[in-house]
């Protein structure tokens, strides 16, 4: 997905609870959503001929299924679950590796990987990979996050720190989100650092998936190249938000589930992600 194609093929290795969501998410904005992974021969060989691949490391994704994407050109990461020891392991040693596959790749071609989780997700990223600094946030062992109250400027050192470390950008969500590049990749003049204010739509937080979701969301509208620009991935977090937020002012349902619907419909009827 070097190029911003007009309907990028998007492979999904979701867990159970979102795989559903996130395909419609893909297939509303124009991509093509394929799940491609019950063996590890089929998730590499989806891999190599889909633009992007999502690795959700909620249940089912086994190390084994994770290690066949190590070497996927583009792979927008979600580390559900990593504050439970077990998984965190898992997550930690595929970040790990996919770093070093990236570094020795890097004269050849770029890989790009974006790490995508909660606030609670990263602090415990931050703590598996020894940074020194915190986002504020509770460790949690089950997908759910928490805010924390922390400095804007102290969230941004620690998230350089871990972008520097994992070679990777990092979007951090909640009721804000978070946008950051390794420090060595930044192309000079341009912003590193981003975060989204604005769109409040507590809601999202309301049903399973919405952070799975813009994982796929973020696959799906951001070209490949832009995977590495802090800018492109702010685009479509502030975008994502707003389509909540529209949603929430027409009103047109009664609770989360119907919710749900009236969003993905949204997201549908959006001409363009730019
Ligand atoms: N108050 C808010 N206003 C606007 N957007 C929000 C708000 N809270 C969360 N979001 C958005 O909702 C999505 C889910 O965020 P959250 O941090 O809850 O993810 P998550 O815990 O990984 O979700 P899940 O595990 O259920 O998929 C993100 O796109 C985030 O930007
Ligand atoms: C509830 C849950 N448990 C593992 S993944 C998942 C979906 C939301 O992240």
């Amino acid at each position: 997905m070097d190029d911003a194609r007009a309907s990028p093929k998007v492979q999904l290795i979701m867990n159970a609870c979102s795989a559903s969501k996130a395909a419609d998410v893909v297939l509303a904005v124009g991509a093509k959503p394929c799940m491609g992974c019950t063996t590890y021969e089929e998730a590499a060989l989806t891999a190599s001929l889909c633009d992007v691949t999502v690795l959700n490391f909620g249940t089912p994704t086994t190390a084994e299924i994770a290690n066949a994407v190590l070497s996927a050109q583009n792979v927008v990461v979600d580390p559900v679950g990593c504050g439970l020891e077990t998984r965190g392991r898992t997550v930690k040693e595929w970040l790990e590796r996919r770093g070093a596959v990236a570094r020795d790749a890097s004269d050849v071609r770029p890989m790009r990987t974006v790490v995508k989780g909660n606030r609670s997700e990263i602090e415990a990223l931050i703590e598996l990979f020894a940074v020194n600094g915190s986002v504020g946030a509770n460790l949690s062992v089950t997908p759910e996050s928490s805010d924390g109250d922390c400095a804007e400027k102290d969230v941004f050192d620690a998230l350089n720190q871990l972008s520097e470390k994992l070679g990777a950008m990092i979007v951090m969500t909640g009721s804000v989100d978070y946008v950051t590049t390794p420090r060595s990749t930044r192309v000079d003049g341009a912003p590193g650092n981003e975060a989204v204010h604005e769109f409040d739509a507590p809601i999202l937080q309301k049903f399973s998936g919405a952070g799975c979701c813009l994982g796929a969301f973020l696959a799906a509208t951001v070209p490949g190249s832009g995977l590495a620009n802090a800018r492109a991935l702010r685009a479509s977090c502030l975008v994502y938000r707003r389509i909540a937020t529209d949603v929430v002012r027409l009103g047109n349902f009664s609770g989360p589930a119907s919710f749900q619907v009236a969003f993905f419909d949204a997201l549908a009827s959006l001409k363009s992600y730019e």
